[in-house]
């Protein structure tokens, strides 16, 4: 069923213009917003994305646009796919037009100073929003291209789920729905660092058995950095815990990944994120979870690690020395003795 309402993607990268096309080809009209003119005119009339998206075709209900005001105006459904960095200076100026709109939010960032996940911002700019997340192994490219794909929206707002799974469920995308927004929204969030890692580990030629280490004791780590901050950790096992992080850790299409590829290769931060174009999140993530889990008290040594190769100068082998050599620990945390 289509809705009396356009809908409304913010943000013209790679992610906000898969999700687009998915809408689209759900029969909806479709707002995308960018901020770019030049980038809105060779969508409208290439309808292709040649930026974020080569090669994939654009539907022609996607409407794009750099009208903001008009769009939030003209949608009660809004995804927001704008870079962690963006989301709060771009959409403050306009909180008085979010106040009834549901506000789902697929940036998987934490903001620095504060330590906030997208929603939680989303939320502080707009308290009378209905506020929900879009998360789980998605890499852009594989949607846009109908690789069989599923993903989780999360919010107590269950009418909210039932809508978004509504309008983007579809022949190649299912949609799960979970009441842990904070949960699901924070394994989104903290994957990206890990990806970071396996990238390094990929051009350092390591092995599947170091992939596979590294993706567990990391799931191991996230889950109790997330358990300190309330969220349960069964959430991690489902597809924006675990899922995201087998996918963002094993391929090379995942922009994190990639960042830890070039630094493996030997590339400098600088040189690596330059030389990638687009967004890697875990980059400003791994700075803010160091200090968080410091903060905490939360044992995180691959965090840690990362953290002393990128800001502390120290090199791949001392951090690989250190954490190979630390005290084992027990495999996993949340088994309870008691009956075994
Ligand atoms: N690409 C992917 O596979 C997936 C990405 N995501 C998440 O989606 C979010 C957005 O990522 P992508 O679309 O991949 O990024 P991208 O790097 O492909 O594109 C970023 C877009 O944001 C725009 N932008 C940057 N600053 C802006 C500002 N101040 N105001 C307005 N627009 C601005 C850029 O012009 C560009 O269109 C990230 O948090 C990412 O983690 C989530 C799932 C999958
Ligand atoms: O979140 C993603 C896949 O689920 C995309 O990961 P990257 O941002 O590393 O490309």
């Amino acid at each position: 069923m289509t809705r009396k309402h356009p809908i409304a993607v913010l943000g013209g990268g790679s992610f906000g213009t898969a999700i687009a096309n998915l809408l689209a080809e759900n029969g909806h009209h479709v707002l995308l917003w960018m901020r770019d003119p030049e980038q809105a005119e060779s969508i409208r009339t290439l309808r292709q994305n040649p930026r974020y998206l080569k090669g994939v075709e654009i539907l022609a209900q996607v409407e794009p646009t750099t009208d903001l005001p008009s769009t939030l105006d003209a949608c009660e459904l809004i995804f927001v796919a704008l870079p962690s960095s963006a989301l709060r200076q771009a959409l403050q100026p306009f909180a008085t037009q979010l106040g009834g709109k549901m506000l789902v939010s697929t940036t998987k960032g934490i903001e620095a100073d504060s330590f906030m996940l997208m929603s939680q911002i989303l939320e502080q700019i707009a308290p009378d929003a209905r506020i929900g997340v879009l998360s789980g192994p998605n890499l852009a490219r594989e949607v846009a291209e109908h690789a069989l794909t599923a993903t989780v929206v999360a919010s107590q707002d269950e009418a909210l789920c039932r809508s978004v799974q509504q309008v983007l469920h579809g022949r190649t995308f299912r949609v799960y729905a979970s009441s842990d927004r904070f949960g699901v929204e924070l394994g989104g969030a903290l994957k990206n660092v890990y990806a970071i890692m396996a990238g390094m580990a990929a051009a350092l030629g390591m092995g599947e058995n170091t992939r596979s280490m590294l993706i567990t004791r990391a799931l191991a780590e996230m889950t109790r950095f997330a358990v300190k901050l309330g969220a349960n950790p069964m959430t991690f096992l489902g597809l924006a815990g675990v899922g995201d992080l087998i996918v963002t850790c094993t391929s090379q299409k995942s922009r994190n990944f990639q960042v830890g590829y070039a630094l493996g290769e030997g590339l400098s931060l600088d040189e690596a994120v330059s030389r990638l174009g687009e967004v890697a999140e875990g980059v400003n993530t791994i700075k803010v979870l160091k200090c968080k889990a410091e903060e905490l008290q939360v044992y995180m040594p691959l965090v840690a690690g990362l953290h002393a190769v990128l800001f502390e100068g120290r090199t791949l082998d001392q951090i690989i020395g250190v954490l190979m050599r630390g005290e084992p620990k027990t495999d996993v945390d949340f088994i309870s003795t008691d009956g075994f």
